[in-house]
């Protein structure tokens, strides 16, 4: 073994390459995603050192191009499940044996293996698998996947570092950071590539040992962040990625003795589902579970008569409109003063007018499509129920056609109760609802703001006028847990501004930081007597 007190390399935020028509990077790009058209893929579970192929096949195709088949995925049952929890459970000792430097450099091997020769792949992959434009997916799938790896690795090392600041006389104290005892259980949502690729990595670069389930429709790109895992050298069995349905897998795990943590993230419903989960099952575990869940979001701007319209607008159109507002942070109910309101709909609308639909093949193309038909079901229902309501007005998009792909246009609400239903629930979609306040009300409408839903995920103030953002950043300090002053409440970026909201919004372990690995990790405290005392008595007792 290697004995040294080691300093790994100081992580800086990936750059983000532009992609600018007649780039290099944009040649090369295109080519990978040419290649992805041209094959079908066949994509097997990996449990412990197997490669599983069920026979049982289910196709992927891109959410803008549904007839078109990218290839099929093995779909696993619940014995698939128990292989996985055996193979994790199995891989254990050696893995937590391992010193952490050798754990550090595969994950930062991974990071600069994304950031070479893999970008293309994952970056295509997920502009084909997740209908994502070319710089939606460089700043998931390469640059913040890229970052997670690499500021993790260096947070791992502090938290390593920290130890007991004193020591009495003749004591040595000393803190271990051992991994929990039992494997991890990872769910992964569909919309971020990096987050499928942080949930199972953090705990696993921590010690743990993992069950990895991600969204059925983001198992495109899951396959090659696999890919590139196992290419940086990561032992079989640690990651165990698995393709079950939910609940099956839910039913095997959550009842599971060695279940020893949960890292989500997805919906609050299946969030708090399966927290009712393990709270009922509670006594069968060998350990009290870790619960990482970062979940739902309706996400705010409220502006103060002071601000810039046309600044507040750009915030809006890419605040809501990025990723078709399939984004937790995504803005999806605004509070306009009424000062501003005309001049902030034209600057709005215009925008709106000018993106362009399609497929992300296309780079000119700002909107592609929704992941899939349930989800293009849902928000057309919002869109319908908007346009049926008489106290509604529709000031933009409306329109939808899921012929070839899952396309809705860009829309805009506006309402006149505050508590309509597109301004309180989670529409996951291209669906901006707007109020406009009376200018002079802003407090009363931070009021509302606060109360009107259950989330507390991210939100923006646009002001110029200081006094006015002390008091949005005052009232609102249970509102957001990321909090945005004259910006979009989106892009979050790790080692910047970390993520994770409160309230009906998650446990608010900040993805990407030091306060989500400790997570991961059982601290023992270590004390040493160097001469121990060999007679009871206290000084004061009589011999
Ligand atoms: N707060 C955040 O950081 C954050 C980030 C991304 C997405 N999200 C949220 O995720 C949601 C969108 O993602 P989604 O549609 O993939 O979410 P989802 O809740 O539908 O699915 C998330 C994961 O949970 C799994 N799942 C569903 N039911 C399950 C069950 N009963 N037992 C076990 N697993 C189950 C899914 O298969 C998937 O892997 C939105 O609500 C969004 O706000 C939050
Ligand atoms: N971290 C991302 C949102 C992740 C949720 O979907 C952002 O800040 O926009």
């Amino acid at each position: 073994m290697l004995k040294g007190f080691f300093n790994v390399p100081d992580p800086t935020n990936e750059p983000v390459k532009n992609y600018a028509p007649g780039s290099p990077e944009r040649a090369s790009l295109q080519a990978a995603i040419n290649d992805a058209r041209s094959k079908v893929v066949d994509i097997p579970m990996f449990i412990g050192s197997e490669e599983v192929r069920t026979g049982n096949k289910k196709e992927l195709s891109p959410p803008h191009d549904h007839q078109h088949l990218l290839g099929y995925f093995h779909e696993g049952d619940s014995s698939h499940v128990e292989q996985a929890i055996n193979a994790a459970l199995g891989a254990k000792a050696a893995w937590e044996n391992m010193q952490w430097e050798q754990r550090a450099a595969i994950f930062l091997k991974a990071a600069d293996l994304l950031a070479g020769p893999y970008r293309d792949k994952i970056n295509a992959a997920t502009m084909l698998g997740q209908s994502k434009n070319v710089y939606q997916a460089e700043i998931d799938s390469a640059c913040e996947l890229i970052d997670f790896l690499r500021f993790n690795v260096k947070f791992m090392a502090e938290i390593y570092a920290q130890q007991p600041p004193i020591h009495g006389a003749g004591i040595w104290n000393r803190t271990e950071q051992r991994p929990l005892e039992g494997f991890v259980m990872a769910i992964t949502p569909f919309n971020f590539t990096a987050i499928a690729g942080n949930l199972p990595s953090a705990p696993a670069m921590m010690g743990n040992t993992v069950i990895w389930k991600p969204a059925h429709t983001q198992i495109y790109a899951a396959n090659v962040i696999m890919e590139v895992f196992r290419k940086a050298g990561l032992p079989d069995g640690i990651i165990n990625l698995i393709y079950v349905d939910g609940p099956t897998a839910g039913d095997v795990v959550f009842s599971h003795p060695d279940f020893a943590g949960l890292h989500f993230t997805g919906s609050t419903g299946v969030f708090q589902t399966l927290w009712k989960t393990i709270g009922a099952n509670i006594s069968r575990y060998k350990t009290y579970p870790r619960i990482v869940g970062e979940t739902g979001g309706k996400d705010f701007v409220i502006a103060h008569k002071s601000a810039d319209a046309k600044e507040l607008a750009t915030a809006l159109a890419r605040g809501a409109f990025e990723y078709q507002g399939q984004k937790c942070s995504a803005a999806s109910r605004a509070y306009i003063p009424s000062n501003l309101w005309e001049e902030v709909k034209g600057f709005l609308l215009a925008d709106i007018d000018s993106m362009k639909m399609g497929g992300p093949e296309d780079f000119s193309n700002f909107i592609n499509a929704v992941i899939d038909e349930k989800a293009f079901d849902k928000i057309t229902g919002y869109i319908d129920e908007a346009k049926n309501d008489s106290n509604v007005e529709i000031v933009a998009g409306g329109n939808y056609d899921k012929s070839t792909g899952y396309f809705i246009a860009p829309t805009v609400i506006h309402v006149q109760d505050p508590m309509y239903k597109t301004m309180v629930e989670e529409i996951f979609g291209p669906v901006l609802t707007l109020y406009v306040y009376h200018a002079e009300h802003y407090e009363e409408a931070l009021e509302l703001v606060d109360q009107t839903s259950p989330y507390g995920l991210t939100g923006a103030v646009f002001s110029r006028d200081r006094y006015a953002i002390e008091l949005a950043t005052t009232k609102l300090r249970h509102a957001a847990g990321n909090f945005y002053i004259n910006d979009k409440p989106t892009g979050a970026v790790v080692g910047q501004q970390p993520f994770g909201g409160a309230r009906a919004s998650g446990t608010n372990d900040k993805a990407g930081s030091m306060i989500n690995l400790l997570r991961w990790v059982s601290p023992r405290t270590i004390k040493e007597t160097f001469v121990s005392p060999r007679d009871y008595r206290y000084p004061f007792l009589e011999e």
